[in-house]
């Protein structure tokens, strides 16, 4: 086979089908020549779809390749971008906004346990030792997540759980702080400062047992906790105001009740309610609480007490009683400072305060 092609000479290899076919022409004659118009119009109509066809195809292949490179360089300039930085804050805010509402949970909110988490995960650090914080967002993990001080904040965890999923870029630690300013603020707080870029580490980097407030104890124990963190005495009783939100529940802490009767609204109610009330030891056979002498339906724990027996604490729990914008601003600040506790921002990330949603 091969043989005979090589007899056959190139020229004929290479001649076009059309050099055979006009070979085959008749003479020009006028009829002749309107056959020959027909006949090369018929070759064009045959021959004019393999031109566009070609051309087309190449258009459509430096296309094709133009997109490839594109998302090539896309992709690569992605790879390179930290993940934090390819989050939108505002949206997982307005998403965590969205979880906070549930009648059947509670009193009608997560907010309140948002709140209680986003503080765990912060209140971990010590400044001696630059460890614990929200930054590696280690209460995820055992044995932190089982340390008494948590219990029930598996729940707050579980709840922001499908955004994480959603926001596949935004670190654990960046979510559970961002839950806390999103549910004060949500909950009409003041707005609060928050920056994103915390990067989270594993179990190994979990913190030891007792760091968090013990509710049975006193101003002393309070201090050595809250000083530990690098807080001072006003910071610490505008911290505390936070229970205004929530209650506690007897199967977490084994204290049971709300602070007051609105547990799902940030005001400076902690305040007001601890100084005009009479607090009474809670008769029961739980741990030691107070309950209001009145209607016996609200709460102290022996550590709130405390800010009202301390005289340096008692000072600014008089003055966030009297005025709640003082508190609101003590308040913001404190809770911004110890959702940064020991975290190292990357140098550009940006500081945020969003608006509350309507
Ligand atoms: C003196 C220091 C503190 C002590 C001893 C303390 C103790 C407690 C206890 C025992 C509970 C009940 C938990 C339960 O049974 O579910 C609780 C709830 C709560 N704590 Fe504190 N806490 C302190 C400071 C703080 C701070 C600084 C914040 C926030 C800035 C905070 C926010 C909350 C909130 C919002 C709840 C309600 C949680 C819920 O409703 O699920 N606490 N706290």
């Amino acid at each position: 086979m091969s043989s005979t092609l090589r007899t056959i000479p190139r020229v004929a290899l290479r001649a076009p089908a059309t050099a055979k076919l006009s070979a085959l022409r008749p003479a020009p004659t006028s009829s002749a020549r309107v056959l020959a118009r027909a006949y090369s119009s018929q070759q064009r109509q045959y021959q004019m779809p393999r031109t566009r066809k070609a051309g087309t195809g190449g258009i459509l292949g430096v296309l094709a390749a133009g997109a490839l490179a594109g998302w090539y360089f896309y992709s690569k300039q992605q790879d390179e971008t930290p993940a934090w930085k390819k989050v939108n804050y505002q949206n997982v805010y307005k998403d965590i906004a969205d979880l906070l509402e549930d009648e059947n949970y509670d009193d009608g909110s997560y907010g309140p346990v948002f709140v209680r988490l986003a503080w765990h995960a912060s209140g971990t650090y010590d400044k001696k030792t630059h460890t614990g914080g929200s930054g590696g967002a280690t209460i995820r993990h055992a044995p932190e997540s089982e340390h008494g001080a948590n219990a029930g904040l598996d729940v707050a965890r579980r709840r922001l759980e499908p955004l994480k999923q959603k926001y596949r870029n935004i670190s654990y630690g960046d979510l559970y702080t961002l839950a806390g300013v999103v549910a004060v603020q949500e909950l009409g707080g003041p707005t609060v400062q928050w920056r994103p870029g915390r990067s989270d580490l594993q179990a190994d980097a979990c913190t030891p047992d007792g760091r968090l407030p013990d509710a049975a104890q006193g101003a002393d124990h309070v201090r050595d906790i809250f000083y530990r963190m690098g807080f001072d005495d006003r910071e610490i009783a505008a911290l505390v105001g936070a229970h205004a939100l929530g209650r506690c529940h007897t199967y977490r802490s084994g204290f049971d009740g709300p602070w007051n009767a609105s547990p799902t609204a940030f005001t400076n109610f902690f305040y007001t309610e601890l100084l005009n009330n009479t607090w009474v030891p809670k008769k029961w056979d739980g741990p030691k609480q107070f309950v209001d002498k009145q209607s016996g339906a609200f709460m102290m724990l022996p550590a709130d007490m405390a800010f009202k027996t301390d005289p340096r604490f008692r000072t600014y729990i008089e003055l966030y009683a009297r005025d709640q914008d003082t508190f609101f601003n003590d308040f913001s600040a404190a809770f911004a400072k110890l959702l940064e506790l020991g975290v190292k921002f990357p140098e550009d990330a940006p500081t945020y305060r969003f608006k509350p949603l309507d």
